[in-house]
């Protein structure tokens, strides 16, 4: 027979089992907010997809305070933080405000939030400038660097704008899988997206843009359903071929491929979660990057 506990020793015995208690509540909590919060998240998705449901008439207050631990106080801070107002329908969000909730859902529920933005958008319209414009002024920003089988431009250097690489080297990076994407763009030439820079990046925490094409961006969709898609549109279609003929870098029978190649992408526009205007450079750069998760405490 094991002798009796002295009192000291009692006294930590329950203090032992005391904090194992408290462990396994903290983990029960903890375990439920994220369930909860991927239940939230389900309701979320379900009435952006299908806006005439029970699911997109509920009020956000009402879907936020389903997840424990987040009392009315805390909800009301979280609502001014994603800005939303206290009326809001979860059906009746802004895709900005969406994304902003998903995120902060995704968080919760244990999960990535989207660090990834794609940036499509027709020949012309300025993807490159913005980018270039990111790069320069959101240096935490990963702009991914393409594969390309095309030929330099004047000013083009290999390994900042694209990797010039010849059609052998691009077939071996599709067959060792290199490429999380890629696509023959204007009927001309290969471009692709190599994976291991975009994998090491979202690994450390990092934000990454990639500016692809419309059959690259529906690649990556597939790929990392998570990823965030923006088009980027032209105020006009005169501005854009204005933009095309100005940049003076293709011959006349470039630029009408081209131009043929834009009327399918504007096509497109609506499987985009995300349409911003390059109007002024500068405004669309921080409308891009604004669209990237940072951390959302209530
Ligand atoms: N907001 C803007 N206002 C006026 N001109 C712009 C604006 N953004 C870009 N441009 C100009 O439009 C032209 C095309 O821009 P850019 O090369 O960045 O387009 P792109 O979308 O990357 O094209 P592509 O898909 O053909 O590579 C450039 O001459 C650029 O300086
Ligand atoms: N699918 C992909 N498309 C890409 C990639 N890198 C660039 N692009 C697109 O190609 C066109 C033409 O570019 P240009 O530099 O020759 O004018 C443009 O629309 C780019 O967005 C890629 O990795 N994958």
């Amino acid at each position: 027979m094991s002798p009796r506990p002295t009192p000291p020793e009692v006294d930590r015995v329950a203090a032992a089992q005391a904090a194992v208690a408290a462990r396994r509540a903290r983990a029960a909590v903890k375990k439920s907010v994220a369930d909860r919060s991927r239940t939230a998240l389900d309701v979320a998705e379900t009435a952006w997809a299908q806006p005439h449901t029970a699911e997109a008439s509920l009020r956000v207050t009402e879907l936020l305070t389903s997840i424990p631990t987040l009392g009315p106080t805390r909800v009301a801070r979280l609502m001014q933080t994603l800005a939303i107002s206290d009326r809001k329908r979860v059906g009746g969000l802004g895709t900005r405000q969406r994304v902003k909730l998903r995120d902060y859902l995704v968080t919760r529920a244990g999960g990535e939030p989207a660090r990834l933005v794609v940036l499509a958008g027709p020949t012309a319209v300025g993807k490159g400038t913005v980018s270039a414009y990111i790069r320069e002024n959101y240096p935490d920003v990963l702009l991914s660097v393409s594969a390309t089988t095309r030929k330099p431009r004047a000013g083009e250097i290999d390994g900042v704008h694209y990797y010039f690489v010849s059609d052998e080297e691009f077939d071996r990076m599709i067959a060792a899988d290199e490429l999380l994407e890629w696509a023959i763009v204007h009927n001309s030439y290969r471009y692709g997206t190599p994976r291991p820079p975009i994998d090491a990046a979202l690994g450390a925490g990092r934000r990454v843009l990639l500016e692809i094409d419309l059959q690259g961006a529906r690649l990556v969709r597939r790929a990392m359903p998570e990823a965030i898609l923006v088009f980027l549109l032209p105020p006009t279609w005169e501005e854009l071929v204005r933009r095309l003929i100005g940049r003076g870098t293709e011959d006349a029978a470039e630029q009408s491929r081209r131009l043929e190649t834009a009327k399918v992408e504007l096509a497109a526009q609506d499987e985009f979660d995300v349409k911003v205007v390059n109007r002024d450079v500068s405004e669309a750069a921080r409308e891009v990057v604004e669209l990237m998760a940072v951390p959302v405490s209530p």
